[in-house]
């Protein structure tokens, strides 16, 4: 099944989505990009999909089978109400906003179209994204099926039946990889003062959180194994350990800091 695509927004999250579904052979032909910022175009032009700064540059017999909006919570109101004849034309609305709810769609657009919230995260880049979708009733199984070939062609999918599940699931994925990369931050800055060359520390530190990802995905042991698997009794990984685990300093700040993040996404709608 071949899907057209109205991408509206092609920032970070916008050009890491393009990105993946240009490399998983969806056709550039087949992707309009609607936005402001010719810089932004001009990098999404690079791909060879059509590119406008207006959506009021819209012929008026186009159509597409999805649009997906990939701009910030904040403008969404003011942005969506221009896409109302694509809508009224059958398309698939899919939207990426953190915290911005369903019925935001559905007072604009009216209760009969089809609305996907799908919350992703920047990894979609290079095809290893988490994209978790929820859907309001006017959601059918063909358009799960279009939402799964955009999802599915840049990274893992997931779908929960409850919409109030997403800001916790935006706190956890999709703001996740920056955890992790301040985690890569703060473990070169640990290498450096423990008396590694810097060059040396960052390439130690990305290599071992990937290396470690990689194997706690592809190994059929629970992580708390993997992780006792490189804890000698007594040994250097125990004396860490200690550290990072004791009074349980890094489940409480991870704990913290999801919740932080989730409290913000319930903000944000
Ligand atoms: N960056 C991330 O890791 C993730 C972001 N998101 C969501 O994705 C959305 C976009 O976030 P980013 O890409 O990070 O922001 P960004 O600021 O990088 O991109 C937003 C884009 O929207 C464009 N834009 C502004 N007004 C527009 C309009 N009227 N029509 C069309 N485009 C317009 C801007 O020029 C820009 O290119 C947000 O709603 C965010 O919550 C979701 C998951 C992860
Ligand atoms: O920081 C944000 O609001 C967006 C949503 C998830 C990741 N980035």
């Amino acid at each position: 099944m071949t899907v057209s695509i109205t991408l509206v927004g092609c920032g970070n999250m916008g050009r890491a989505m393009l990105g993946g579904w240009i490399e998983q052979n969806v056709k550039p032909n087949d992707i309009l990009v609607v936005d402001p910022s010719v810089d932004n175009l001009e990098i999404a032009g690079k791909s060879g999909c059509r590119t406008l700064t207006s959506p009021l540059l819209i012929e008026e017999g186009y159509q597409s089978d999805v649009i997906v909006f990939a701009v910030k919570p904040q403008v969404m109101t003011d942005v969506i109400p221009a896409y109302q004849a694509l809508i009224d034309k059958g398309a698939l609305v899919i939207s990426i906003a953190a915290g911005t709810r369903i019925s935001v769609f559905e007072e604009s657009f009216g209760e009969d179209a089809a609305i996907i919230r799908t919350m992703p995260n920047t990894p979609a880049a290079i095809r290893r994204g988490m994209l978790v979708s929820v859907g309001n009733s006017k959601v059918t199984d063909h358009h799960r099926k279009i939402c799964d070939i955009l999802m599915n062609a840049i990274g893992t999918t997931a779908w929960v039946e409850e919409e109030g599940l997403m800001d916790a699931v935006t706190g956890l994925s999709g703001s996740g990889p920056a955890y992790v990369f301040h985690m890569i931050e703060a473990m070169i800055a640990a290498g450096v003062s423990a008396g590694l060359p810097e060059d040396l520390a960052r390439t130690l530190a990305k290599t071992t959180v990937s290396g470690a990802a990689e194997l706690a995905i592809s190994s059929a042991e629970p992580v708390d194994v993997l992780r006792k698997n490189v804890t000698s009794p007594n040994g250097t990984t125990a004396a860490g350990l200690a550290v990072l685990m004791g009074g349980n300093a890094l489940t409480d700040l991870m704990t913290r800091t999801v919740a932080a993040a989730t409290e913000r996404s319930r903000e944000l709608g």
